[in-house]
């Protein structure tokens, strides 16, 4: 038996199974991954789930490993899986779907992945989003980025990694603010996280608020409910949204796990600012990493048009897609407005647009969010505006679009 739809000739033979969520924590050298990860395992939530960390040795996980296999993966006594990244990750990642298919494993729920410190953390996430097998079999469920109270910020101005990992995270986990350092220097510290990232919950993990049920499930798709929380996942009402007029809701309910501090609507900390950071009310002033990035979102009532929407996309990749740290957006379509289309992308590389079969709740806009490293919101929204306005919808080869409704390189269509 053959799926009739979409199947690869390679793909499965029988049900294409359940992309498996993927969880990346970031973090620099010291910032408390390990430990939070120790936590992790030991939750019931983590017991069918598979870890992969850099080094074992290192790491301090040792003490729970119950067995060890041929393959490289060691039992954790919780029953969760751990393998270390030997080779590359897309051979690891392999590694767990063949044990799943062939049944050595009996079932695996989720993957966590640990990159190393001083990772920028896009190469991880493209390495599955451009795979074109593994992002059949995985989904980007979140970005996890551990930063650490006391050194926080003096690694945020020495080191643009840091601030980039801050920047893409869809969850901050804020450690060692137990200490007494830690403690002074939050509020500063939370003043820029919020400018670098208004829209990911911060979460303080010495109040044991990093736990598996607010770290996971970050993704648009609830494991749980298989539900598509698009408002969650995108925060777009956390990112300042200048510009066009059809933004009337000026909601303040970003994150639900929100510490007021006093910059907060001060995101982006570019407000009226666009061409260069001048992050008013901010101090810092050495080797400002952070003035390069820009997080904001476009929405619009009109439908766009698939060939426009593509036309868009294509030039910013194709033009600036290294300065597109993350990218996320659901979009009318004017050819089929009742089902979004929800896209995802690091850099250049795009995940497969999805289809929702319908509009998760009565906000039809289409809105897009990005954040980006030395790309002006301007820029980027005038684009959008030039191409996605000016160009009536179109509509004769209806069909057509409906049934391949964004045939941009690249993509491999949607699912
Ligand atoms: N006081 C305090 N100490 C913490 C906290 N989180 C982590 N630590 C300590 O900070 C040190 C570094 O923590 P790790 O979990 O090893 O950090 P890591 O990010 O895995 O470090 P690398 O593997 O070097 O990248 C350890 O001594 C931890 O015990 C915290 O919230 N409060």
């Amino acid at each position: 038996m053959t799926d009739d739809e979409n199947t690869p000739a390679m793909a499965e033979p029988r049900k294409r199974p359940e992309p498996i969520p993927l969880t990346v924590i970031t973090g620099f050298l010291g910032a408390g991954k390990t430990t939070l990860l120790n936590a992790l395992v030991a939750d019931p939530a983590m017991k069918d789930a598979a870890v992969v960390i850099n080094e074992f040795g290192e790491v301090g996980l040792d003490h729970l490993f119950v067995a060890a296999r041929d393959d490289g993966i060691v039992e954790l006594s919780s029953g969760c899986l751990c393998c270390t990244i030997r080779g590359d990750l897309v051979n690891t990642l392999e590694t767990f779907l063949r044990g799943v298919d062939n049944k050595r494993i009996d079932k695996l729920t989720r993957v966590v992945i640990e990159t190393t410190g001083l990772a920028d953390p896009a190469p991880v996430l493209q390495t599955v989003m451009a795979h074109p097998y593994l992002v059949m079999r995985y989904r980007l469920d979140g970005v996890i980025t551990l930063v650490d109270a006391v050194n926080g910020s003096a690694t945020l101005d020495a080191h643009k990694e840091a601030v980039k990992q801050v920047a893409v995270a869809d969850r901050l986990v804020i450690t060692k603010t137990d200490l007494p350092e830690g403690a002074e220097r939050l509020p500063a510290l939370v003043a820029r996280l919020t400018a670098l990232n208004p829209a990911a919950p911060r979460l303080m993990a010495a109040k044991g608020e990093a736990t598996a049920a607010t770290l996971l499930n970050a993704g648009l798709w609830n494991a749980d409910t298989k539900i598509a929380d698009v408002r969650a996942w995108l925060a777009a009402e956390a990112y300042e949204t200048g510009g066009e007029a059809d933004h009337p809701h000026g909601h303040d309910d970003h994150g639900h796990h929100e510490h007021e501090h006093h910059e907060h609507g001060h995101h982006g900390g570019e407000h009226g600012d666009r061409a260069h950071g001048g992050h008013h009310g901010h101090r810092h002033d050495v080797n400002r990493h952070d003035d390069h990035i820009r997080s904001f979102s476009l929405a619009t009532d009109r439908a766009v048009s698939a060939g426009s929407l593509e036309m868009f996309l294509d030039l910013l990749r194709s033009a600036h897609g290294p300065r597109i740290l993350r990218m996320k957006g659901i979009v009318r379509l004017a050819e089929d407005p009742d089902r979004p289309l929800v896209l995802h992308g690091v850099q250049e590389v795009f995940h497969p647009p999805a289809r929702l079969d319908a509009w998760p709740d009565a906000d039809h806009r289409t809105r897009l969010v990005f954040i980006t490293n030395d790309l002006a919101e301007d820029f980027v929204r005038k684009l959008f505006d030039g191409i996605t306005g000016a160009l009536a919808p179109d509509t004769p080869d209806k069909a057509a679009i409906t049934d391949n409704p964004l045939a941009i390189s690249g993509f491999s269509g949607p699912r």
